[in-house]
């Protein structure tokens, strides 16, 4: 039988519980998915044509409170690689301490091919078909790869038809009109910048880091941006249509630029300076920092023996392998992971989540600090477990987020069905 992602990442879970002693029952709840919903949306094209679509919602585990994750709109989205980013949820929101457990969706779509209205009947459709699974107590959707604020707030107000009141914790990520909050935004990358910051010296990183950014969409445009304010350097990057790379440095506010009106990062090579290269070479390229910020399994067998580069901060979800890690690790190349690295948009879409429910918004100033003490507070926690028991900050993460788990698996109790 061929692995799927998901036997890929129960590995991590596999590997964590080897440095814990915690008991069978705690394995067995987390090595399943607790539901996934499958349905298959019709929606209206503009030209008066039906048309269907897959779409799923997995909550994987709610031990530690409502699930939480985002939903992706991708061609290639399946069942397998929902339940692996729900998994992926469920350990995130543990290493953080959020009172969530782990979930996500999908519908399988090139949001490309539609136009506004079909994007806004397929949104629709989605709440309308998930309505009894989601909840503001029960399962809380995001925006992802190919869906934003737009999206998560055409999602909200139909949740709101269906139910009849107004309840905006059922979703974050959305537009702040109707309560999304300040600093959401760009959380996932500040979140990885605020962690690689405060791990700097650890990691003997640079005062000014050369950064290497595949993957030019939402998190890759806010983490180059934080990044070259701060005085370093992005020497490479790339996007679906390919990838560029100065020695002397790329001007992150042209390209985000560019990005805004649709343009792709190679048609900017010449303005830039810049040569276009292989996805591969762009991973080779020599540099402190190298930023996954794309999608699963970017970084593989065939092409981790090439990265040079100190650090890896996965602000993408799963880009590296599990073959790729054992690589990486034997070249000393220091991995933050992504249940760690991007742990900033669920941290935020938790501090929207409480501020729907109390009524008050903070101001982006409190969001930024809230952040960053729980990012430090967890990062180091992460980090100080990984040198005190000499395994990867990966492992670490796992085994932190493990041991949060297993003691609320073991809080909830067992039902004694068999005795008598
Ligand atoms: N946005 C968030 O809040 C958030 C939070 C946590 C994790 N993530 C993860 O970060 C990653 C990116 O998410 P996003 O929200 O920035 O999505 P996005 O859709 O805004 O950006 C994805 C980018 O990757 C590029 N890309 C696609 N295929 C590529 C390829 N083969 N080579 C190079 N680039 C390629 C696309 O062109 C796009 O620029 C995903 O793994 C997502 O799950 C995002």
């Amino acid at each position: 039988m061929t692995e799927t992602l998901l036997d890929r990442a129960l590995l991590r879970l596999e590997e964590a519980a080897r440095h814990l002693t915690i008991d069978q029952d705690v394995i067995e709840k987390l090595k399943y998915p607790r539901e996934t919903t499958k349905v298959r949306l019709m929606i209206r094209m503009d030209d008066g044509a039906r048309k269907s679509f897959l779409a799923w919602r997995c909550r994987y585990d709610d031990t530690r409170g409502p699930t939480k994750g985002g939903i992706r709109f991708h061609p290639d989205s399946n069942e397998a690689e929902v339940e692996t980013l729900a998994f992926w949820m469920t350990f995130k929101c543990a290493v953080m301490n959020l009172p969530y457990g782990g979930g996500k969706g999908a519908v399988q779509v090139d949001p490309r091919k539609l136009s506004r209205t079909e994007l806004e009947r397929l949104s629709r459709a989605y709440v309308q078909a998930f309505a009894r699974v989601i909840g503001p107590d029960r399962d809380i959707p995001a925006p992802d790869v190919y869906t934003n604020s737009m999206i998560m707030g055409w999602m909200a107000d139909e949740y709101n038809q269906i139910v009849g009141e107004v309840v905006p914790a059922v979703i974050t990520g959305k537009p702040i009109a109707l309560g999304g909050s300040l600093g959401r935004n760009d959380a996932t990358a500040r979140g990885g910048y605020y962690l690689v910051r405060h791990l700097a010296g650890e990691l003997a990183l640079p005062v000014s880091m050369d950064i290497v950014i595949q993957g030019f969409g939402n998190a890759g445009q806010f983490f180059a941006s934080l990044a070259a304010a701060d005085g370093h350097r992005i020497v490479a990057a790339s996007d679906s249509s390919g990838a560029i790379r100065s020695s002397d440095g790329l001007d992150a506010d042209v390209m985000i630029a560019a990005k805004k009106k649709g343009r792709t990062l190679v048609s900017l090579a010449a303005e830039l300076g810049a040569e276009v290269i292989a996805p591969d070479e762009l991973v080779a390229t020599s540099c402190d920092l190298l930023v996954p910020a794309a999608l699963e399994d970017m970084i593989h067998e065939e092409n981790a023996a090439g990265v040079r580069a100190r650090v890896v901060l996965e602000l993408a979800n799963g880009p590296v392998k599990p073959a790729a890690d054992v690589v990486l690790e034997g070249k000393g190349v220091v991995v933050l992971p992504d249940i760690l690295a991007n742990a900033g948009g669920v941290t935020v879409s938790y501090l929207e989540w409480v501020q729907n429910r109390q009524g008050y918004y903070w101001e982006v100033e409190e969001i930024h600090a809230r952040l960053l003490k729980i990012i430090e507070r967890e990062g180091r926690a992460v980090w100080d477990l990984s040198k005190h028991r000499q395994i990867s900050m990966r492992s670490a993460a796992y085994v932190h987020a493990l041991e949060r788990l297993a003691t609320a698996i073991e809080a909830h109790g067992t039902q004694p069905f068999f005795t008598s």
